[in-house]
């Protein structure tokens, strides 16, 4: 029936809070070219960010649960995919996949998306949005 909940659909978002450091680096360039493209976040010291993540799901409103998706399940998708790997991490020296990826935003966007669509079920995925700084945002769709 037109207009009902069957047909509607819903984008849920949840926000989580972690934090952790890096030092931007790409194996790919010489320390004289990191050096140079990095700027300050290159210093070997490395930096920290408390970053905000906003995973979003897309989905047609359940006609009987009223939901895209449970609060509950997302959440625990959030904790295996963003909390235990990386709070309180290194992202480069803790997280195997940044040994080689430069861990800019835009990298780490993509690390939640691919891992995030393989505990969740096919095509609710919608959107990855991370805020690294209160200036400095990322938004990733799996493209
Ligand atoms: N395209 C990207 N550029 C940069 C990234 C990134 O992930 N993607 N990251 C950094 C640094 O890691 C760092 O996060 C930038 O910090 P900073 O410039 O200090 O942050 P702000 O812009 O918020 O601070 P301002 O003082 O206002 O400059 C660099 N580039
Ligand atoms: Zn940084």
């Amino acid at each position: 029936m037109a207009g009902s909940s069957a047909e509607r659909i819903g984008y849920l978002t949840r926000v989580q809070s972690f934090s952790a450091c890096h030092r931007l680096h790409s194996v790919h360039l010489s320390d004289e070219e990191n050096k140079e493209v990095y700027g300050k976040c290159n210093n070997p010291n490395g930096h920290g960010h408390n970053y905000k993540v906003e995973v979003t799901v897309r989905r047609k409103i359940d006609g009987v649960t009223g939901m895209v998706m449970n609060l509950t399940d997302l959440k625990r998708c959030i904790e295996d995919v963003i909390m235990t790997p990386l709070d309180h991490k290194n992202l480069d020296k803790d997280v195997p996949y940044f040994a080689d990826v430069v861990s800019t935003t835009e990298n780490l966007a993509v690390y939640i998306w691919d891992n995030m669509v393989k505990v969740m079920p096919p095509n609710l995925l919608y959107e990855i949005k991370i805020h690294e700084t209160d200036k400095n945002i990322i938004t990733y769709r799996g493209e």
